[in-house]
């Protein structure tokens, strides 16, 4: 699956299936188990072999319901098996009560705490069934510290037990990739994590991945993922394929894949890409316009540039204070160079083919650069083309705005983007920060940030966002395998602003949104063909062999 489904999405899909009669809660239960069992061997064929034992910790709903299950199909296979249940018996809800007794007709239940656990003999596996989906509040202290994966070290060869987490690692929010947590920061404002973490070799959910599993912490906390088919597919299939617009309900990963298999590299990011069309001329694939800081500041707009003419805008022009000239002749070729002077009109120098333009990288933080973004969110569709040109706003074209953001967003139109990073986003949405988002996933919080602002917001991170004003949203993730820490370098931002605007300015390039979705992608998929040392100069120039390796 693609898209990521919120814990109440993943309720009502599985009370569907019910409700409808085609399979009861129980055999659910079974496969979401028997799925676990198959997902640890075929990560760790070796297991098959030899003696083996396992912990199975479970908790006081369905999550530990499936504990119970794993436990008798351990058991079953010759393993000795130690299961500790947090919670009353009694109280369990029916289907993990009828599994929990059925374990408990032949085995002991044991209690879960740090204590029980680790003064038992060594396990291969430790299972965390503990909480699923439905966490509501921060993990009893003691319940945490019998997950804290540091407590493991008690063992010998501690590094060779591998932690499965059942659905997530217990104390992760699956709708926002947060651990909740009421006690013991070892420094809330250095760094706000908590001081014992749960971290599981492998994760194994159910049906889809859920926002959680990608969002913030959870990419860390479950190291890896597997999804597993439990036959609820034909209930609730995904509906907007990369490349279309995107389900207002769902948010999708930006990964070429489709109902759970690869997307032809035929049909995305191509067909959205306006260089299909072999009768083009130069006009027709747009012309960006990118606005450059003073002398000795234009080279976040001189990287922006290249990127939008390597990404496949048919022309690019820097314009620049008439002091800083001389600067950019210096630097720039292929790329078009013009001066505007502080109290010169943009129509002086632009024409109305302008297609695209990009503000921000460089610019500076100033009443200026104010008035050019509102001067240039002016411009509306020219001819008959009928679609006004992109506009994306970065950097200081973001933060000229702090204090006054209703001053911007009045001007915003459906073919305008922000593209903060969380400082900046902070700066335009206080309320929905980093800080201030405790009940709000980022996803959330950029949707109503887009809704408030009535354009797109691409926010930035190794999570990165793209939502739209209606609530669609997508989610390109720099993790599970495709992790870019070297992205995290000066300059990387305004090469992505600059490809935006190349990918969206041609007048056949699809819309904004799906544009963003391949910028983001692209962005990502050239810095992992670079490899680490990438300075942010690199990211343009390796464009080319990433396009032609994405079959464009
Ligand atoms: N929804 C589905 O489609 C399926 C769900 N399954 C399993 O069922 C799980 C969901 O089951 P539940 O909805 O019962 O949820 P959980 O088993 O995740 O936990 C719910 C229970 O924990 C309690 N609780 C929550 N936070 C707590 C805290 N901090 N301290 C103490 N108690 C706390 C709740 O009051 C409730 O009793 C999934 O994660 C998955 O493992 C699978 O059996 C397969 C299908
Ligand atoms: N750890 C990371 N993994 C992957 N991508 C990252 C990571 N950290 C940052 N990025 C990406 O790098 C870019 C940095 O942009 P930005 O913060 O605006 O930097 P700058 O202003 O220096 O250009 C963004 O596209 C962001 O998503
Ligand atoms: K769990």
């Amino acid at each position: 699956m693609t898209e990521l489904l919120t814990s109440t999405q993943m309720r009502e899909i599985e009370q569907a299936a019910i409700g409808s009669g085609a399979v009861t809660g129980l055999e659910l239960m079974e496969r979401a188990g028997q799925g676990v069992v198959d997902a640890i061997f075929s990560e760790w064929p070796k297991l098959k072999d030899g003696d083996r034992a396992a912990v199975i910790l479970c908790g006081p709903g369905n999550n530990g319901g499936d504990g119970f299950v794993i436990a008798r199909l351990l058991d079953e296979m010759g393993w000795e098996v130690r299961a500790h249940l947090f919670g009353d018996p009694s109280k369990l809800p029916p289907d993990a009560k009828t599994n929990h007794d059925r374990w408990a007709e032949k085995h002991a239940v044991l209690s879960l705490s740090a204590d029980d656990i680790y003064s038992g003999p060594r396990p291969d596996v430790i299972i965390d069934a503990v909480f699923g989906i439905g966490l509501t509040r921060p993990l009893p202290e003691h319940i945490a510290l019998a997950l804290n994966s540091k407590a493991k070290t008690v063992w010998k060869r501690a590094t060779d037990i591998k932690t499965v987490a059942v659905d997530c690692p217990s104390g992760l929010d699956l709708d926002r990739g947060h651990v909740l947590t009421d006690f013991d920061y070892e420094d809330e404002d250095a760094h706000p994590w908590p001081k014992t973490l749960n971290m599981a070799d492998l994760t194994v959910t159910f049906h889809a991945p859920k926002i959680g599993h990608y969002l913030g912490m959870g990419p860390a906390l479950c190291r890896k993922l597997s999804i597993v088919d439990i036959g609820l597919e034909d209930l609730q299939a995904e509906r907007a394929m990369l490349g279309m617009p995107p389900d207002p309900s769902r948010v999708r990963l930006v990964e070429p894949r489709f109902l759970g298999r690869p997307l032809s590299k035929r049909i995305w990011p191509k067909t959205a890409l306006s260089k299909n069309y072999a009768m083009g001329h130069k006009y027709d694939h747009g012309h960006v316009i990118v606005f450059a800081g003073g002398v000795g500041r234009g080279g976040a707009a001189r990287m922006a540039a290249r990127a939008a003419l390597r990404s496949g805008a048919g022309l690019v022009t820097v314009l620049c204070p008439p002091s800083a000239l001389i600067e950019n002749a210096c630097h720039l070729d292929a790329i078009m160079l013009r001066s505007l002077a502080k109290d010169q009109l943009l129509a002086d120098v632009v024409d109305g083919r302008a297609t695209g333009f990009c503000l921000g990288p460089g610019m500076g933080v100033s009443d200026a650069t104010r008035s050019r973004v509102i001067e240039v969110l002016g411009r509306r569709a020219a001819g008959s083309s009928g679609r006004d040109p992109v506009v994306v706003l970065d950097a200081d074209a973001l933060t000229s705005f702090e204090g006054d953001p209703d001053a911007l967003f009045k001007h915003c139109h459906e073919r305008t983007i922000l593209t903060p990073h969380e400082g900046e986003f902070a700066r335009l949405f206080q309320d929905l920060s980093g800080r201030a988002r405790t009940d709000l996933s980022k996803v959330d919080a950029a949707r109503q940030a887009a809704a408030r602002a009535g354009c797109t917001i691409l926010l930035k991170g190794p999570d990165t966002v793209i939502a739209q004003p209606d609530g669609g949203a997508s989610l390109h993730a720099a993790t599970y395998g495709r992790e870019v820490p070297w992205l995290a370098t000066a300059g990387a931002g305004d090469v992505l602003a600059g490809l935006i605007a190349g990918l969206a300015a041609p007048h056949l390039s699809s819309d904004l949104f799906v544009m963003t979705e391949i910028a983001a992608y692209l962005h990502a998929e050239a810095a992992r063909g670079f490899g680490p040392g990438l300075i942010a100069e690199d990211l343009p120039e390796q464009l080319p062999q990433t396009l032609r390796e994405m079959g464009c």
